[in-house]
């Protein structure tokens, strides 16, 4: 098939429907034989491309799926591309086999093509199951650690408790820059939290470790330098891997000239989203470019780099060219750019491209040459940006819930001031709460719960309130430490009556083991609320009530006779899910749906680093100090159920593929990132009803993030790279960040945008600055209106920003 053939065909079939434009079809067309870069900003159509021209491979190159490598950031963007891929794909396929005059090689060739072959995941996924799936006979397995318990071997094996309790003095001073308030970390655990970017950092950026912790270097760095050695000893040794030892042992393999048998045909590599690549990512991807000769095409927008905090470096992808030229030896096509906006109507494109361009101090920090401004397609709406601004939190989620009810559940919305005609309405086609998105810096409902305090509810957990009065739902599964779910407390608390019970003689073991005073406090809080719903003697389920249930568990560990003693061991799960039919939230609840899957993964991870795997053990001689049974139960509570109470796992964003239609998705900026919906809704500092110094690094920093003092720290042990971040100083990196995550937010609507916030940010003389309300990083305020010239003794009540309507 020729490629003009391909294009006829991309137009004519159904599920795809549209004719790339003529930068679409530059970039679609450019050879395979050299690298290629795609630079656009948003909704220009970049991930369409990047799919099309994977299929332009199959049919147009005849090159077997399985030979095509698509990567991209988020679990969330992959799966989105593989539906795309594989719904058009197959569409396509299908057309191309029922063309007329078809030579026959081309017919049994798309009779046979499968477009599932094509290996497509995040990095991560992809090495995980490239060296998962590749291993010698002689080699055991290797097991990839979550975030969590990654940090609970961290902690253990790097020795991180004794070392920092010895060193408390120097490591304190060294790592209070890198916590949540800026001071040194009060526990261990803080401790940890803070040494986990560094430590991972030290891999992703490629640092020289070996000189960050020379002798004669600051005594920290040596401390630091030894954990990180002792944790990724550890890890070696039992061949567990962590996410960024997973992408070294890529490399590693890929140096070594053994490219994983996944990988080993690999002809074409296309990566989405590129502007969020690390050093390491990019190492990998020349090496296995380099050792396949394959075809390399990038695609990405400078303006929507996030992930900083995971060593994305932006300057990569600006260098882009230059770094081909250097490391494989040829000089790319492009950059190639893409210029217009199908996503969004005109009066959005309008705001966004206003607003990426409002500081002059953010210029230098974008590619250079500046890519071309992006321009709508689509026809102007009828809709101006929406803002909603109220005196407080909890006015302003009443009246957002009241919106959202009459888009969705009521006749339309219309403007009281009659500002715009129509009134604004889901789709006739099924439209729902679904459609819309509520996005924010962060989803918690509760400020920073701290044990001891009372939470003090967040604007998010007021939306859920004065929604469900309206009978709406929210979808919001992160909007809550898993340990504060009353759900969960039941459960875990259940959990630990039924393998730790107060019968135990000398006492529940949980009690006297030297885990944190954190995590006993939640134990016992849920053991309490466990014992509260037992109180309540719920209804027997298949004949048996949950006070059996529990009781079979205890009997079992305590080694007596009963229905469990069939079997010599249990895995923690089957305890865990054997409780969960008299909780039917778990069941019945989409959120409860994901608690549980993060409970059991939390369970499921223990196999691999925990010493019974998880599995509680049939005990031999109960009242033996080393009795496996007993061990089994102490190994489940200290690597299970502390890390919980610690509030250590986070509940994982991506394990919910797809939200109910009839749910408003709360989701964080990051999330978002490439996904597009018809109504999204910004916050923009609900919750700023001060300026408070707290709040300053989410909306106008005073000071450097504590990832851009990492880079810092970091700069000149890290070679190529640390020169390359330190032409910004780190307060500008901050600043961009926070301007580069408002872009990304107000770039995914269709139809509306709306922004929402608190009244006092938008007073004349507002002290509380925020980038996405248009405040420069010099300190002047773009939406402050200046004409005619104030001059009265009392300042105007509120600003007027451009081009925003306020309902
Ligand atoms: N030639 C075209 N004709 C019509 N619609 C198009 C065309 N190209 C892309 N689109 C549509 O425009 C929207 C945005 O496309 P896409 O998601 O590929 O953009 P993107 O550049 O990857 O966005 P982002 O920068 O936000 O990741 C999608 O709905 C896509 O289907």
């Amino acid at each position: 098939m020729t490629f003009e053939q391909f294009l006829d065909l991309v137009e004519r079939t159904p599920d795809i429907a549209r004719r790339p434009n003529a930068e679409q079809e530059v970039c679609l067309a450019a050879s395979p034989a050299r690298p290629t870069m795609i630079v656009a900003g948003p909704g220009s159509g970049k991930t369409t491309v990047l799919v099309l021209r994977a299929l332009r491979h199959m049919l147009v190159d005849r090159l077997a799926p399985e030979r095509i490598v698509i990567t991209t950031f988020t679990k969330k963007a992959a799966r989105e591309i593989r539906s795309r891929l594989i719904e058009w794909g197959e569409a396509l396929v299908g057309q191309a086999a029922a063309m007329p005059n078809l030579p026959p090689e081309d017919f049994a060739l798309f009779q046979h093509l499968d477009v599932n072959r094509v290996v497509t995941g995040t990095l991560d996924s992809i090495c995980q199951e490239a060296l998962g799936s590749d291993r010698h006979a002689d080699e055991p397995p290797l097991v990839t650690l979550e975030a969590f318990a990654a940090n609970v071997i961290l902690q253990r094996r790097g020795r991180i408790g004794q070392i920092y309790r010895a060193n408390e003095a120097e490591l304190g001073a060294f790592l209070a820059p890198f916590t949540m308030d800026g001071t040194a970390p009060n526990t261990v655990g803080d401790a940890a939290a803070a040494l986990v970017p560094i430590v991972e950092r030290f891999i992703q950026d490629r640092v020289d470790v070996g000189a960050f912790g020379a002798l004669g270097q600051p005594l920290a760095h040596q401390l630091i330098a030894a954990i990180a050695t002792d944790y990724r000893t550890y890890l070696r040794d039992n061949n567990l891997l962590d996410f960024s030892s997973l992408e070294e042992a890529m490399l590693r393999r890929l140096q070594a000239q053994r490219v994983p048998t996944l990988l080993a045909e690999t002809a074409v590599v296309l990566v989405d989203e590129y502007q969020d690549t690390n050093a390491l990512q990019e190492a990998i991807y020349f090496e296995l470019v380099s050792a396949l000769n394959a075809s390399f095409t990038v695609v990405g927008d400078d303006d929507q780099s996030l992930y900083r905090f995971r060593g994305a470096t932006i300057e990569l992808f600006r260098a882009f060219i230059a770094r081909c030229e250097a490391r494989l030896g040829t000089t790319p096509q492009g950059p190639l750019y893409l210029v217009e906006n199908y996503r969004s109507t005109p009066e959005i494109v309008n705001f966004f491209n206003g607003f990426i361009r409002e500081d002059p101090n953010f210029a230098p920090a974008r590619i250079q040459p500046p890519k071309p401004v992006i321009r709508a397609n689509a026809d102007p709406s009828r809709f101006p940006v929406l803002a909603m601004f109220r005196p407080d939190a909890e006015t302003l989620a009443d009246h957002l819930s009241g919106f959202l009810h009459d888009v969705f559940r009521g006749g339309g919305y219309r403007d009281p001031n009659g500002n715009y005609p129509d009134a604004l309405r889901g789709s006739a086609n099924g439209g729902d709460l679904g459609d819309a998105v509520m996005l924010g810096f962060s989803v918690l409902e509760q400020q920073r719960p701290y044990f001891g305090n009372p939470p003090k509810p967040r604007f998010v957990h007021h939306l859920r309130v004065a929604m469900q009065q309206q009978n709406l739902a929210m979808f919001n599964p992160r909007g809550q430490s898993l340990r504060d779910i009353e759900q969960v407390e039941q459960l875990l608390g259940l959990t630990i009556l039924a393998i730790d019970p107060s019968g135990r003689p000398g006492g529940q073991l949980f009690e006297a083991m030297p885990i944190t005073n954190v995590a006993k406090f939640f134990m016992r809080r849920w053991v309490t609320t466990a014992q509260a719903l037992l109180a309540t003697r719920p209804a027997a389920i298949y004949g048996k009530t949950l006070q059996q249930e529990v009781a079979d568990w205890s009997t079992f560990v305590l080694g007596q006779a009963g229905e469990k003693a069939s079997s010599r061991d249990w895995p923690l799960l089957d305890v865990i899910y054997g409780l969960v039919p008299w909780i039917p939230h778990f069941e019945e609840d989409p959120e409860g749906q994901v608690y549980l899957e993060a409970i059991s993964r939390a369970a499921g991870q223990a196999a691999g680093f925990s010493a019974y795997s998880g599995k509680l053990v049939r005990p031999a001689s109960i009242s033996d100090e080393n009795d496996h049974g007993r061990l089994s139960v102490l190994s489940v509570l200290r690597d299970v159920i502390a890390p919980i109470a610690e509030n250590v796992i986070d509940v994982d964003e991506e394990i919910m593929p797809s939200v109910p239609r009839d749910r408003l998705n709360v989701m964080t900026i990051h999330q978002a990132k490439g996904l597009e919906y018809p109504l999204v809704i910004v916050d923009v500092g609900a919750d700023f009803s001060t300026n408070s110094p707290k709040n300053r690094f989410r909306r106008f920093p005073d000071a450097p993030s504590a990832t851009a003092q990492i880079e810092d720290v970091l700069a000149p042990f890290t070679p190529d790279l640390g020169a390359l971040r330190m032409a910004r100083s780190a307060l500008d990196r901050s600043f961009e960040d926070l301007i580069r995550l408002y872009y990304v937010a107000f770039s995914r609507p269709q139809s509306v945008l709306m922004l929402v916030g608190c009244d006092k940010m938008l007073k004349w003389n507002s002290t509380i600055k925020h980038v996405a309300t248009g405040w420069r990083q010099d300190d002047s305020w773009a939406w402050r209106d200046t004409s005619p010239p104030y001059t009265g003794r009392r300042p105007p009540a509120v600003v007027t920003p451009p081009s925003i309507q306020f309902v």
